[in-house]
């Protein structure tokens, strides 16, 4: 029987334990031996590897994060870490490997391929959603969820205090996450990588909602822009606004992963199970145009991911 051992990589992403479950179970279902690994790459090179009983995974559909946690490694860069990583696999018989996280750790897996020959398929799992290739990263949908609720909250007590709060949300350098959540909580105002912003145009668009009695000034602004404290001193010094800065940070990676992200994790979980055991070595599981299928590493490493470009058009306008 051929071991198959599962990890998550890189930030953890709600939906990484439904697909760890379901990847666990299909596995075994195949006639393969699932294993885990713990810590990530970190936990591969120091053999943190366990095989996958029932138990293991009967508790797990409904938790965040990662329970096989993760890591991000600077040992993996290095030749001799990997070898170490390879000798675990080799005493435990697995020679399939399915790993959950973003491209940097698809790439450390393909240079584990290069050297060791050890199959892998990959899972897009961050909340970023910035993988080209695939409309879907699991986690991205919990995370939009967590962050309609806190704007929905700051909301109620902006209105209260006629004040402007500029809020801002993760991505890394992907605008996906701003973008989503300032349309769908009706923000005045989004700022991201994307899009140039004319910050006079926004004054004379919202100088209305800005005199207006009872009313509140909501901002929507991607991390990778750095610009949320100068838009709160612009919020209160040009438009006249008590203006508060709230950063979301570590809690929009949390949270109970949601329907889409359970049902998610398990379909690219199975597919990627599936494509080991067919033999399609080395794919992303990747979710286009409605469509399941796969890329290669450089599909999906070697490109830029770029947002729809209806979803940048209609937040243009509350760019300026
Ligand atoms: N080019 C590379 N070659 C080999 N290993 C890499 C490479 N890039 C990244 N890695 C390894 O993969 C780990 C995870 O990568 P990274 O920190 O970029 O996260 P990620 O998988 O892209 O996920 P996230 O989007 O959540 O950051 C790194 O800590 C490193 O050990
Ligand atoms: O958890 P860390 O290492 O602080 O990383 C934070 C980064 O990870 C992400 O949450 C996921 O890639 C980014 O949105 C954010 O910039």
């Amino acid at each position: 029987m051929s071991g198959i051992a599962i990890m998550t990589s890189g930030g953890d992403a709600a939906g990484m334990n439904p697909a760890i479950k379901s990847a666990v179970d299909h596995a075994r279902q195949l006639g393969m031996n699932p294993y885990v690994v713990y810590d990530g790459l970190e936990g591969l090179i120091d053999g943190k590897i366990k095989e996958a009983t029932r138990e293991l995974t009967s508790d797990m559909i409904y938790r965040g994060g990662t329970l096989l946690r993760s890591s991000r490694s600077k040992r993996f860069f290095d030749y001799e870490f990997r070898k170490q990583a390879y000798e675990h696999l080799k005493a435990r018989d697995i020679n399939k490997l399915i790993i959950m996280g973003g491209d940097g750790s698809f790439r450390a897996l393909n240079d584990f391929f290069n050297d060791f020959e050890v199959p892998f398929a990959g899972i897009p799992a961050t909340i970023d959603n910035d993988i080209a290739g695939t409309d879907y990263c699991l986690g991205v949908d919990t995370a939009q969820n967590v962050i309609l609720d806190c704007i929905d909250s700051v909301r109620d007590t902006a209105r209260s205090h006629h004040r402007a709060f500029v809020i801002e949300t993760m991505g890394r350098d992907c605008g996906y996450l701003a973008m989503t959540t300032a349309l769908c909580s009706a923000a005045d105002i989004c700022i991201v990588p994307e899009i140039p912003y004319d910050l006079e145009s926004i004054y004379k668009r919202l100088q209305p909602a800005i005199n207006e009695e009872g009313s509140c000034i909501i901002a929507v602004v991607a991390e990778g822009t750095r610009v949320a404290q100068y838009l709160t001193r612009w919020l209160t010094e040009r438009a006249g606004m008590d203006t508060r800065l709230t950063v979301l940070g570590h809690v929009q990676r949390g949270g109970s992963p949601s329907a889409r992200d359970r049902l998610m994790g398990t379909r690219f979980a199975t597919r990627a199970v599936e494509a080991l055991h067919k033999g399609d070595i080395n794919q992303i599981m990747v979710y286009h145009d409605g469509q399941y299928g796969y890329a290669s590493l450089d599909a999906v490493a070697g490109q830029q991911y770029s947002v729809n470009p209806d979803i940048i058009n209609l937040c243009r306008e509350l760019s300026c």
